[in-house]
């Protein structure tokens, strides 16, 4: 046996050229067909018993398909291919390998060593050495020119096969960048919807309490579902003053005053329906619209809230003040109707506050 030839290619190079085989994603995969038969036919052509696509992967070559061979893949150093991937544009013809003074394989045929190998270099478009398709045998022998252009042939049409096979990877990659470009703008919209929806809520909506605020009471003039409401059948606006707020402030801080706020808050949603309105309209002042409901039933709407404010839960008692005025659906509704809750309440608070004082205006028709 002759001395082992050594022929690394430079570093960079093989560094490039396994970047290439890697493109493909075709090592250790399973066998396919069409892979196989290009081997068979290569048997058939070159009429010997063995036939192999050989890729060289790293420190071993591993046959993507195969026959007669007793192995799929070998170590590097002793594959043929390597040699022939020298050459990437000849055709590497050995017709006794016993004579030529390369590596040992431990390649068998029918349990015999090889002694005759032909291999065409496997090659990326832009030219980079990827493996070989071979015939073998464990005879020495030679290849006719017809034979030898016709495993050209077949390693061409691998070529053809690889190249199918990295671009229907690379519709695969960018079909996935694709839906997952789609799928962050669907979260983006998502998330966008979200902080709109909360911004939305934040802009109509009072910090302290979570009633609605001053400016969605004036949205409600743009809303055709609840002005529709408000002109079909009677209301009641209701508007609510803690007693002495500032002396609870004074006497007990700003905290508690807050923690007040939020329980008369608290008792006014407790006491209302789903319909019905509830605004923080002033610091300690709240305007409750409760569609389609008669002054009779307002008031015991209005002496369940005071009722439940006086049994907050507080280190304190604390009162309300309640004027209600009712509406006929007019268009100019909501100024007289205010106006008449408003002197309401001034009653409640001038007899004594921790009272519900009806508007006992005559209603105005027409
Ligand atoms: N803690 C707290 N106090 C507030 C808030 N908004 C308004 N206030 C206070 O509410 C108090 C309202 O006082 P006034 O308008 O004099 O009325 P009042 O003391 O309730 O007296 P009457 O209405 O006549 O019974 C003021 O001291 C405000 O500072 C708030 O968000 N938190």
């Amino acid at each position: 046996m002759s001395a082992v030839r050594t022929l690394s290619p430079p570093a960079a190079d093989e560094a490039r050229r396994q970047t290439a085989l890697d493109a493909y994603g075709v090592v250790d995969t399973v066998p396919e067909q069409a892979y196989d038969d290009i081997v068979r036919l290569a048997v058939t052509l070159c009429d010997v018993p063995a036939a192999a696509i050989s890729l060289i992967d790293h420190e071993r070559q591993w046959f993507k398909a195969q026959i007669g061979l007793n192995t799929r893949e070998t170590p590097r150093a002793e594959a043929i291919c390597d040699q022939a991937i020298r050459n990437p544009g000849t055709t590497l013809v050995i017709d006794d390998l016993a004579q030529s003074g390369l590596p040992a394989s431990s390649l068998r045929i029918d349990g015999d060593p090889l002694r005759f190998y032909a291999g065409v270099p496997l090659l990326s478009p832009d030219g980079q050495p990827l493996g070989a398709v071979c015939v073998l045998d464990s005879k020495p022998r030679t290849l006719t020119q017809g034979q030898r252009e016709g495993l050209e042939v077949l390693a061409r049409q691998t070529q053809h096969l690889l190249e199918l096979r990295r671009y229907a990877m690379e519709q695969r990659r960018l079909l996935s960048e694709r839906e997952a470009f789609a799928q962050r703008l669907e979260d983006a919209h998502a998330d966008l919807q979200r902080r709109n929806a909360l911004l939305q809520h934040s802009a109509t909506h009072d910090a302290l309490t979570g009633l609605l605020n001053r400016a969605a009471l004036a949205q409600l003039r743009d809303n055709p579902d609840a002005m529709r409401q408000l002109q079909q059948s009677p209301y009641t606006l209701m508007l609510l003053d803690v007693d002495h707020f500032k002396d609870v402030n004074d006497r007990h801080g700003h905290l508690l005053g807050d923690r007040a706020l939020r329980a008369v808050a608290d008792a006014v949603a407790a006491s209302i329906r789903e319909r019905d309105i509830a605004v923080r309209y002033g610091g300690e002042e709240f305007l409750i619209l409760l569609p389609d409901t008669r002054l009779a039933s307002a008031v015991q709407v209005a002496e369940r809230i005071r009722n439940r404010i006086a049994l907050a839960p507080l280190p304190f008692s604390l009162t309300v003040s309640i004027g209600l005025a009712s509406g006929e659906p007019t268009r100019d509704w909501s100024e007289q109707v205010f106006d008449r809750a408003d002197q309401a309440l001034y009653r409640a608070k001038a007899t004594g506050r921790n009272r519900v004082v009806v508007d006992d205006t005559p209603l105005h028709h027409g």
